[in-house]
């Protein structure tokens, strides 16, 4: 039976679109040791930004194929791990964009309209206007750093309510940044210039405390800073310390270095206004992130492509539909070509050729690294995983392109050295889609490939292939189909033979024995 562990709260929604396909547990706020101890037994794992998913419970979860993040933020998951075990980790990039940037917004307007303070002051039954003046956003500026997504939407209404925008963002172009009325600037200039400044990055080794004691200094005396994206993007004690003595003016925290906050000096603080990470928190967001990510998860658990997977490099579904017959030719051929080759693989050279060489090549090109390690590997390797697990086997790959060989409208030329030697092969898929492989080792042939294959290399000479057939035979091993390629008469020749059974080990050294073959390989794709 699949299984599905949700272990933050999702809409319902989620959930009966995971019930389609598996067996959903929900157990919120599980400690650690308790989430590592009942992993094993899941098959997807559900989250929101309150489980952490270390590299242990990665580790323990065996089973798992996917683990969906129903939000943005995915730095509460160890995607390197996750990728190293070929867990496909998905998001859902867009399905709370809206609410983060109206949190961003309610936020920069209770900081200058004192709405949390007034509201308290008036449920103590004080009728207090004087303590209350506030500040206008109209004709201030805001400086906005990050203009992705929810930066973007920030900016757009911030515009119609009369703000000057900068931006910083070294990603974005200055186009994009013209179109949002946003004039891209240094870091120094937007914190010097500001008069709000709102957070909108991840939390990378980059980004961790870009707010910090020397930051805070530049900024004005009435400085106000929001941040709605991630703890740990500004130090928490440097902020404190800024307000305290006067260096801004205020702070609205929806996201903290360490999640719950417990103590900190923030919480005794007036024009502080801190929410316990609620940006994303509206009921169409939480139903857009549950939908988006339980069919994901719903997906992939039935073999299917996932749409927005945050680890497999350029695998976005509509390309994968376009170019999955030609992601299973790049694997058949990897695979055969690997068994070829034998031994410990040094490099791997996969060349499009023809129409193929104007596709964008890096799917193709890791579907053959999968196929070519899917011997060693097994189910092991994947489209997230493969190309990690070449890279730490030492495996070089090279990729080119040829448009001018031309012998089929597209083609797939596959070449793997290793510590036994080169083999090549080429493949092309027919007008039905159906593979077929059209070169070993350079020698032309013309054979569909089938789950077990014989390929020799030998002289060619009479009798040969009756002594073949003749073995074959006696071990009662049956021929689907059998092709000769050479390149000269009498020169060498290889032999395709596609069998309806396994080859024993026993035969093969037979057939090795035969005057004239000069290799023999059994191949199972
Ligand atoms: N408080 C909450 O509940 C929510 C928080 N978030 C957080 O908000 C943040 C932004 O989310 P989106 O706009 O959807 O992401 P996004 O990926 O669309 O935008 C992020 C932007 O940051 C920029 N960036 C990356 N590194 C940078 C650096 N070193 N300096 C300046 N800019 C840099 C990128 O170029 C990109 O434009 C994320 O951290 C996300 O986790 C998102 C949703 C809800
Ligand atoms: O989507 C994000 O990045 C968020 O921070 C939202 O977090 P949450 O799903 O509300 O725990």
């Amino acid at each position: 039976m699949t299984k599905v562990l949700v272990s933050d709260p999702i809409d319902p929604i989620g959930i009966d679109i995971l019930s389609q396909v598996a067996q959903v547990d929900i157990k919120i706020g599980l400690p650690l040791d308790e989430l590592i101890k009942i992993i094993p037994e899941y098959n997807a794992l559900m989250i929101r930004s309150g489980t952490y998913v270390t590299k242990e419970v990665i580790t323990a979860g065996s089973q798992l194929k996917i683990i969906g993040r129903a939000g943005v933020g995915v730095d509460n998951i160890d995607i390197p791990s996750a990728t190293r075990q070929g867990i496909v980790v998905v998001n859902s990039p867009e399905g709370n964009t809206i609410a983060a940037a109206e949190h961003t917004l309610a936020m920069m307007l209770s900081l200058s309209r004192h709405i949390p303070q007034a509201n308290q002051s008036i449920k103590e039954h004080r009728w207090d206007r004087k303590s209350f003046i506030g500040a206008e956003v109209y004709k201030k500026t805001l400086g906005i750093i990050g203009l992705g997504k929810i930066g973007s939407h920030v900016a757009n209404i911030a515009k119609s309510m009369g703000m000057k925008l900068l931006a910083y963002d070294p990603f974005i172009s200055n186009e994009r940044a013209d179109q949002l009325g946003c004039v891209l600037v240094e870091l120094e200039l937007l914190f010097s210039e500001s008069d709000y400044i709102t957070l909108h990055i991840p939390k990378t080794p980059e980004t961790a405390h870009i707010i910090n004691k020397k930051a805070l200094s530049k900024m004005k005396s009435t400085a106000r800073i929001i941040n709605c994206a991630r703890g740990g993007i500004i130090d928490e004690d440097a902020l404190a310390e800024a307000i305290i003595n006067k260096k801004i003016a205020g702070a609205a925290l929806d996201v903290f270095e360490k999640e719950p906050l417990s103590n900190s000096k923030l919480k005794n603080l007036d024009n502080v206004i801190l929410t316990p990470h609620l940006g994303a928190s509206t009921t169409e967001a939480q139903i857009n992130v549950a939908v988006d990510v339980a069919e994901q998860i719903r997906d992939v658990l039935l073999g299917l492509s996932a749409r927005t997977a945050v680890n497999i490099p350029g695998l976005v579904p509509d390309l994968v539909e376009k170019i999955r017959p030609y992601l299973e030719l790049a694997e058949t051929l990897g695979n055969l070509a690997g068994q070829l080759a034998g031994g410990r693989i040094e490099k791997l050279t996969v060349r499009l050729q023809g129409e193929l060489a104007a596709m964008q090549s890096q799917p193709i090109v890791i579907a053959s690294i999968k196929g070519l390690l899917s011997q060693a590997l097994r189910e092991r390797v994947n489209y997230v995983n493969a190309a990690i697990e070449a890279k730490e086997r030492g495996i070089r790959i090279i990729e080119t392109r040829d448009a001018s060989i031309c012998d089929y409208a597209a083609s797939l030329h596959i070449s793997v050295q290793g510590s036994l030697g080169e083999h090549s092969v080429t493949g092309t898929l027919l007008s039905d889609g159906e593979i077929r492989i059209t070169n070993v080792d350079l020698f032309p042939i013309n054979v569909p490939p089938s789950n077990h294959m014989l390929f020799t290399i030998h002289r060619d000479m009479p009798g040969i292939i009756g002594k073949i057939g003749s073995l074959l035979g006696s071990f009662n091993v049956n021929i689907a189909s059998m092709q000769v390629g050479r390149k000269i008469v009498r020169g060498d020749a290889v032999m395709a033979v596609s069998l309806d059974d396994p080859l024993p080990d026993s035969l093969l050294l037979e057939i090795m024995k035969v005057t004239g073959i000069r290799d023999a390989y059994t191949i199972k794709l």
